[in-house]
């Protein structure tokens, strides 16, 4: 995969006009970037704004995070499928019966859709995670009971932060997706994130993907800041 395909940029608008003039920069471009679509922009926009993002050509990542009852989390797995989009993210503390429910409408509906679990939010810590949620051990061991639920539940990976994304694929499979969100450019503020990793850190653990929004939709020059990225990429994959 080449270094462009590796980068999701995170498109947390509140509008479309705002995802519009970033994705203007690839308008005549025949590699599109591929862009995740959380819920401040879908919100905002519906689901025809996705569609027609996909049909120019961009890999569309739906980042709605479901977690409900099974037969909930299914059904809705089953109308978003019929978007076809690449990426759908439900959450791993859903358990079990909801992970293969959730895959099982997501096969169904056939569009090739991947499905992604998203394990211990990069923006929880230790402390967060023991104090809070009254989960005991390391952040690193609860990814990795989640990481291992998921595969066992037939899904395609997990989202976790790149610390993990290299102990996720010893304990699953190496094709089992790692996406990881929670990156930070080398001296930029991590802000909300608790875990992060620079680009070329989460490439060099095994991550798969990295989600990035902020170091690049909030930059003076988001282009820039999305090429030296890439360019970061590079470098490593080169190594
Ligand atoms: O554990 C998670 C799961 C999802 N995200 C999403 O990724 C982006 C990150 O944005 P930044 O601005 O680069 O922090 C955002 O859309 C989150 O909803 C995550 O950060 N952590």
């Amino acid at each position: 995969m080449r270094a462009e395909e590796r980068v999701i940029i995170a498109l947390d608008y509140p509008g479309a006009n705002e995802a519009e003039q970033l994705l203007q920069a690839w308008a005549f471009s025949q590699n599109k970037p591929f862009i995740k679509v959380g819920y401040q922009l879908f919100y905002a926009v519906g689901p025809e704004w996705v569609v027609k993002r996909k049909q120019e050509g961009f890999p569309v990542f739906l980042d709605l995070k479901l977690h409900d009852i099974p037969n909930t989390v299914a059904k809705g797995i089953e109308s978003l499928s019929r978007f076809g989009v690449d990426l759908l993210t439900i959450h791993a503390c859903g358990g079990r019966a909801m992970l293969e429910a959730a895959k099982e409408a997501c096969e169904k509906a056939g569009a090739g859709t991947r499905l992604l679990v998203v394990t211990q939010l990069t923006s929880t810590d230790r402390k967060m995670l023991n104090e809070e949620l009254g989960i005991p051990g390391s952040v690193e061991s609860s990814v990795i009971r989640y990481a291992q639920l998921a595969y066992r539940a037939g899904v395609d990976g997990v989202i976790c932060s790149g610390r993990e994304s290299g102990m996720v694929k010893q304990a699953t499979s190496n094709d089992f997706l790692a996406v990881t969100p929670g990156i930070r450019p080398a001296h930029a503020e991590a802000q909300d994130q608790k875990r992060v990793l620079t680009p070329g850190e989460a490439i060099q653990s095994g991550a798969d993907y990295l989600v990035i929004g902020r170091p690049i939709t909030r930059a003076t020059d988001p282009i820039a800041a999305f090429e030296a990225i890439v360019k970061e990429i590079k470098e490593v994959l080169e190594e």
